[in-house]
């Protein structure tokens, strides 16, 4: 019998501490991991902060891997297993994506991989700014195995406990561990899928209310400029990311529910992708006030 390789899905919602999650792995698991990424903006960012780890990637492109995108993922799965023979395949979802359907396919389609885990990162903070958890963060919950609080640096210890509590009402059975910048042994995120799991087929209409424009320049920002402008998007893009340049150097930019950073990070060029409800309606706006602080 041939051994299936262990895949650990990585889901939850947008901004919450994925990537930061992944690049803490690849950091510190001696095993060969091979990563899928999914991400939702036509811009590839997320693959392009992973790829300087020298780890064999396979990028399936904007869309929902949820869905749209299915039969990408399983053909990406079977051509990294054959070129690539990894111990450990991770799988970083947009945090637009419902796994269940996900789930679903790897366990009863591809033979070749058996579900190591499903691990949900939750935005600590994003919950205290926005308390509603809709649909897809549901079920993004409940399909974990494990719980990942993240981000707790920025919210009151006494929040935690009633963020942890409402996390437990939707999966009673996934640990919940608190992490800042996704901390942790990484030991407790793999072999953890439960042995029963409901085999289902999802009945799903994924119909995201999200939507993402992109911003690509050749030209130097002014910092200060960029600043002001981060500080005054409109509370409807709830995420934006991507690569600046200024004049000293090139940053990582990263935006999340009103709170940004930037992080020195070696690129050619400026690209940003812009995320939220009807974000469109801003798309002349901000692309607008991004000129203005081009140098
Ligand atoms: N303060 C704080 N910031 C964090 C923590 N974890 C992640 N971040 C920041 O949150 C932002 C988003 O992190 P990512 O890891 O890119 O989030 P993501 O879930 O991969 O984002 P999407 O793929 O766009 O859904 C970045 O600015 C991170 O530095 C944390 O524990 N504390």
């Amino acid at each position: 019998m041939t051994t299936r390789t262990p895949l650990t899905l990585i889901t939850g919602p947008l901004g919450s501490g994925k990537t930061t999650l992944l690049r803490h792995i690849l950091a510190t698991v001696s095993q060969k991991i091979a990563i899928l990424m999914n991400e939702f903006g036509e811009i590839a960012i997320d693959a392009k902060v992973i790829q300087g780890q020298n780890v064999s990637m396979a990028d399936l492109g904007g869309g929902c891997v949820c869905c749209s995108l299915l039969g990408e993922f399983e053909a990406a799965v079977n051509e990294i297993i054959e070129t690539v023979n990894p111990d450990l395949i991770v799988v970083e979802t947009t945090g637009l994506a419902e796994p269940d359907a996900l789930v679903f396919d790897i366990q009863e389609s591809i033979p070749v991989v058996r579900l190591d885990g499903v691990v949900t990162v939750i935005d600590a903070d994003g919950l205290v700014q926005y308390p509603q958890i809709g649909h897809t963060g549901r079920i993004q919950i409940e399909a974990a195995d494990a719980i990942l609080l993240n981000k707790v640096d920025l919210v009151a210890e006494s929040e935690l406990e009633a963020i942890a509590a409402k996390l437990h009402r939707f999966n009673e059975t996934a640990p919940i561990f608190h992490t800042q910048r996704g901390q942790i042994d990484p030991a407790l995120l793999f072999g953890i899928a439960k042995a029963e799991r409901s085999l289902q087929p999802p009945h799903h209409i994924h119909q995201p209310e999200f939507d993402s424009f992109s911003y690509t320049s050749p030209a130097t920002f002014d910092r200060a400029c960029f600043e002001e402008f981060a500080g005054s998007l409109a509370p409807s893009i709830y995420r934006a990311k991507g690569f600046v340049r200024f004049v000293d150097d090139i940053y990582l930019f990263n935006f999340v529910a009103g709170r940004w950073d930037f992080e020195p990070f070696e690129q050619a060029t400026t690209e940003l992708v812009f995320i939220g409800k009807q974000v469109n309606e801003h798309q002349a706006e901000i692309l607008q006030r991004l000129k203005l602080c081009e140098h």
